[in-house]
């Protein structure tokens, strides 16, 4: 019985993906094979020596440790695209809600509840100017990284009428297919933020993005900026923020991000994190995320990984182990001497690597035991053996 340990909200289509006969899921496991979760923070103490396998239904990592998850050979997924619908038309909410008084007006007509009917058609088009907006079609919208949400939210822009610069130094050759040619390139994020009238954040949290969105990246942007944070809080520094609020520079800021400094801020919108929280996200994710995290666990393949190779082998006969190591040279071939020397016969292999990282699938005609398994972690460089 292999054990699924789960943090968050996991939509039940994906757990069900688990058979019952060789699966146990449960938020509750101890000692789980591996762990499925959301944006639970993540620390290493709750990853115990068990766990071979993490997987984040949805796209940011930045609550799991993959810098130890990998030293201990623990491979992490994540769902890349599942939950990208998700989010831009959560963004286009947000452009709507930066433009037109939605949320102050709705505010409004609320507090008009005690107005005798009679007088409430006259109260509405009393306070009506006040909630007047500008229009979408024919601005300038900026999108900073153009990966699966950032390509939809361009093209979804397009079709709105705006005019789309986007700026992503490392653009994927998918993402790049999915883009519209009508998206202009920005050379660098200075240069977007000074043409762009509404700028929308789609990078991760990594050291090169936290923080990129900062008093000197705001200086430079065009006065009364619409900035949308659906990406991460972190990118944004919250003080620069508060003071470019201030001066005007930037005119509206909506985030599914919230903080404490801009709670009291009236030009500040900001949501729970619900950028990926709708049924059909949360179901495609989940689904991905069970299925990847299955065919490792059955099959030792990896699929979507963000610190392990791509790698996938046919299952035919014979028993299967697998192993990873440091990318350095002679490691396969002293795995392979072993096998030599303990008269055990290879059917098939495939290796490949990823950075430090290498990762190899080997199929043996004889059933793996302790002493084949220890025998292969004992070699120089390898620091995780598994028989799948
Ligand atoms: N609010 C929410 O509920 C959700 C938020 N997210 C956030 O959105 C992020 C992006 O998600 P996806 O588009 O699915 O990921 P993705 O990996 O498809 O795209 C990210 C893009 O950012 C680009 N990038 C990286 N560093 C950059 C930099 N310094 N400047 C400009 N571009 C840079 C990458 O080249 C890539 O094309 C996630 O990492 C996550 O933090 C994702 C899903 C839901
Ligand atoms: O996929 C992401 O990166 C998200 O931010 C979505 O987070 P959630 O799964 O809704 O907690």
């Amino acid at each position: 019985m292999r054990k699924i340990r789960t943090y968050n909200q996991i939509a039940s289509r994906g757990l069900d993906r688990f058979s019952r006969d060789s699966y146990e899921v449960s938020s509750e496991i101890s000692q789980p094979d591996a762990i499925l979760l959301r944006s639970h923070k993540l620390s290493i103490d709750e990853i115990p020596q068990s766990v071979n396998a993490i997987a984040r239904a949805g796209a940011g990592v930045n609550n799991i440790p993959i810098d130890e998850c990998t030293r201990e050979g623990v491979v992490v997924f994540n769902t890349p695209g599942a939950n990208a619908n998700a989010v831009k038309e959560l963004v286009l909410a947000g452009l709507l809600l930066s433009s037109r008084g939605i949320a102050e007006g709705m505010q409004y007509v609320k507090g008009l509840a005690d107005t005798a009917p009679e007088q409430l058609n006259k109260e509405v088009e009393k306070g009506k100017k006040a909630y007047s907006g500008v229009e979408l079609t024919g601005k300038v919208l900026g999108v900073v990284g153009l990966g699966a949400i950032g390509a939809n939210v361009a093209n979804m822009a397009l079709e709105l009428g705006m005019e789309v610069i986007g700026f992503d130094p490392a653009i994927s050759v998918e993402a790049a297919w999915r883009l519209s040619s009508d998206v202009q390139r920005a050379e660098n994020l200075a240069s977007l933020l000074s043409r762009c009238d509404y700028v929308t954040l789609h990078v991760p949290a990594i050291d090169a993005t936290r923080g990129m969105i900062n008093s000197e990246a705001l200086a430079g942007a065009k006065a009364g900026l619409k900035l949308l944070n659906f990406a991460r809080g972190e990118i944004v520094d919250t003080d620069a923020l508060v003071v470019a609020l201030e001066n005007g520079q930037v005119g509206r800021y909506v985030s599914d991000f919230p903080s404490q400094l801009l709670m009291a801020n009236d030009k500040v919108m900001q949501l729970p994190h619900l950028g990926a929280s709708t049924v059909e996200a949360e179901e495609n994710c989940a689904v991905m995320g069970a299925n990847q995290l299955i065919d490792f666990l059955e099959n030792g393949n990896i699929k979507n990984s963000v610190n392990f190779p791509q790698i996938r082998m046919e299952r035919t006969k014979g028993y299967r182990v697998t192993f990873a190591n440091d990318n350095v040279p002679k490691v396969l071939s002293n795995v392979l001497a072993l096998l030599a020397d303990m008269n055990i016969n290879v059917i098939d292999l495939l290796n490949k690597s990823r950075n430090d990282v290498a990762y190899t699938i080997l199929d043996i005609e004889q059933a793996p035991d302790n002493e084949l398994l220890a025998a292969i972690a004992n070699v120089e460089h390898v620091f995780h053996v598994r028989a799948v």
